[in-house]
């Protein structure tokens, strides 16, 4: 956590939500197709603009215009695994941050050796439910997020914890495939690879916590989140975050 600890300087995040809403990061997204609307929804809701193309003729070209790219492999074919390929050469060159999602390793094992292999060419931060993220090794220079009811965010031998969401994130599908998404964000606007990721996991959590306030079901938590997204103020963090470490 930067300067500090979560009590001493409890507005890093707050700082870091202004920063996406002001500078509106470009986040390249290869997301599986289920969940591609949901996602470029959440980030348009937060103040990113995302972009989805995932043809091996463009991907480079789209890289190139992003400040922060996700790879998320749901539905992964072999041109997905091309352009995967293609656009993550452009972010090791360019030197923007990228996030792994490795959506549904857990099924596969050769999705799970993709996913392996992906993480050697060191992306910023892994994110992954505990299914996925239990058969992968992290190296020591990528955020390992293990998510859940609670979020852990590991970098460098420190481990940070978020406790906020809502048990409604596990009947929308896409809200995992949304957090990488959102750590990407992040990470386009602040160095601090473990701050920046242990902030957007808080983001998320609470937007959801507020969402869930007026859903009353899957259906409308999910345009609720959307509007909890937008609406997010420093007030909502300060009160609701349950942060250690
Ligand atoms: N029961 C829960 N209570 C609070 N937050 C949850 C719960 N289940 C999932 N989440 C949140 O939903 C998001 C997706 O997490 P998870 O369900 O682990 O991923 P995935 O959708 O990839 O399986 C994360 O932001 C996580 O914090
Ligand atoms: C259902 C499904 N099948 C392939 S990707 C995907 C979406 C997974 O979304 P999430 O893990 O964020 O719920
Ligand atoms: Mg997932």
């Amino acid at each position: 956590m930067p300067a500090g600890n979560w009590a001493d300087l409890p507005q890093w995040p707050t700082s870091m939500l202004e920063r996406v809403r002001k500078q509106a990061p470009r986040v390249h997204c290869l997301m599986n197709t289920v969940v591609q609307k949901l996602v470029a929804d959440g980030l348009s809701a937060l103040g990113a603009i995302p972009s989805m193309t995932s043809s091996t003729e463009e991907v480079q070209d789209f890289a190139r215009k992003a400040d922060a790219l996700v790879v998320n492999l749901g539905t992964l074919d072999k041109q997905r695994r091309e352009a995967i390929g293609l656009a993550v050469d452009v972010a090791a060159a360019r030197e923007i941050p990228w996030v792994l999602d490795p959506a549904h390793c857990d099924y596969s094992p050769p999705r799970a050796r993709f996913a392996q292999d992906l993480l050697q060419r060191q992306p910023t931060a892994l994110r992954a439910n505990a299914a996925e993220y239990g058969l992968l090794t992290v190296p020591d220079r990528v955020v390992a997020v293990e998510t859940g009811v609670v979020d852990h965010i590991s970098f460098a031998g420190q481990t940070i914890s978020v406790a906020n969401g809502d048990p409604l994130m596990a009947k929308v599908t896409g809200t995992g495939c949304l957090s990488g998404a959102v750590i990407a964000a992040f990470l386009a606007v602040d160095d601090d690879r473990h701050a920046a990721t242990a902030a957007a996991m808080l983001v998320l959590g609470v937007a959801a916590e507020k969402a869930a306030l007026s859903a009353s079901g899957p259906g409308s938590f999910e345009p609720a989140l959307l509007d909890a997204l937008a609406a997010l103020d420093g007030g909502d963090i300060l009160e609701r975050a349950k942060v250690t470490g």
